[in-house]
């Protein structure tokens, strides 16, 4: 499969308030594959969220490079990156981030909406379509106080969705949710995956971890190993023999 991000030598360093700097991101080679889901673990601290934001052109490395879809990220303006992160890239998070005084589906258009590049009636049949294959098509004139957390963040995934990207980048995207919510939008996530978006999430979540194909452990800024489980077929595959394999790996590196 081909390779859509890859980072060489990725570097990050933060400056402290007494000048004293800070390297949290040592060195990353990584490479994610076209139609990979992947999960990003690790202690607290470590780095997880940094790595994300570096390689999805939310921040700016300090140094190595960072590429996708065969375009270097490192040295474009952030009028570029921000086009980039529009029209390729979907991001959920932990925080959903909806507007209050909109419809649920008017939140998921919005963005595309102002980039002025689709037609009004193009992405509401995309987001009514988007929002249907989440199973929240009941909702798309709701606004979010008549909505769950769970909902909401299907909300945030079809916004994600919305102008088909190649890549979802995930911070805990279900770090917020009770875990029946947190088992749905996994299965959800899943489904994305297979009909072709590659996913990368950042998860504390064993749970989540196990139904991704690749599972990336960070240490101290540097990723330490990797465990490949390899697709997850929700019809064969026994959940609970992934997630125990996850804990014992994971409590062979000491977490
Ligand atoms: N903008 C910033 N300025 C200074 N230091 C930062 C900044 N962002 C992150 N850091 C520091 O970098 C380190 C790694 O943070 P990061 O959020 O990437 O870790 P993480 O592994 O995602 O942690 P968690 O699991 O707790 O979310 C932390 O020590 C954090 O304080």
């Amino acid at each position: 499969m081909e390779v859509l991000l890859e980072s060489r030598a990725l570097s990050k360093t933060f400056t402290s308030g007494n000048e004293q700097e800070y390297q949290v991101l040592k060195a990353i080679d990584l490479q994610i594959r076209k139609g990979e889901f992947v999960a990003v673990m690790g202690p607290s601290g470590s780095g997880k969220s940094t790595l994300l934001y570096n390689i999805s052109g939310m921040d700016q490395a300090s140094g190595g490079s960072v590429k996708f879809g065969g375009m270097e990220l490192t040295g474009m303006s952030e009028q570029e990156l921000s086009d980039l992160r529009l029209t390729r890239m979907g991001f959920i998070f932990q925080q959903i981030h909806l507007l209050k005084n909109l419809t649920l589906l008017d939140n998921i258009i919005l963005t595309a909406y102002m980039a002025k590049k689709q037609s009004r009636k193009g992405l509401n049949d995309r987001a009514m379509s988007l929002m249907k294959q989440s199973g929240i098509e009941g909702l798309a004139n709701h606004d979010i106080t008549q909505a769950s957390g769970g909902q909401l963040q299907r909300v945030a995934i079809c916004r994600a969705l919305i102008n088909q990207p190649d890549m979802i980048f995930g911070d805990e995207p279900t770090g917020a949710l009770n875990s029946k919510s947190a088992g749905e939008i996994m299965e959800l996530l899943a489904d994305i995956n297979r009909s072709g978006t590659t996913i990368l999430l950042v998860t504390h979540d064993v749970k989540v971890a196990a139904k991704t194909d690749r599972i990336l452990f960070m240490m101290d800024g540097s990723l330490v190993d990797e465990n490949r489980l390899g697709k997850y077929r929700k019809e064969l595959d026994d959940l609970r023999a992934r997630e125990e394999k996850l804990t014992g790996w994971l409590a062979g590196l000491g977490f």
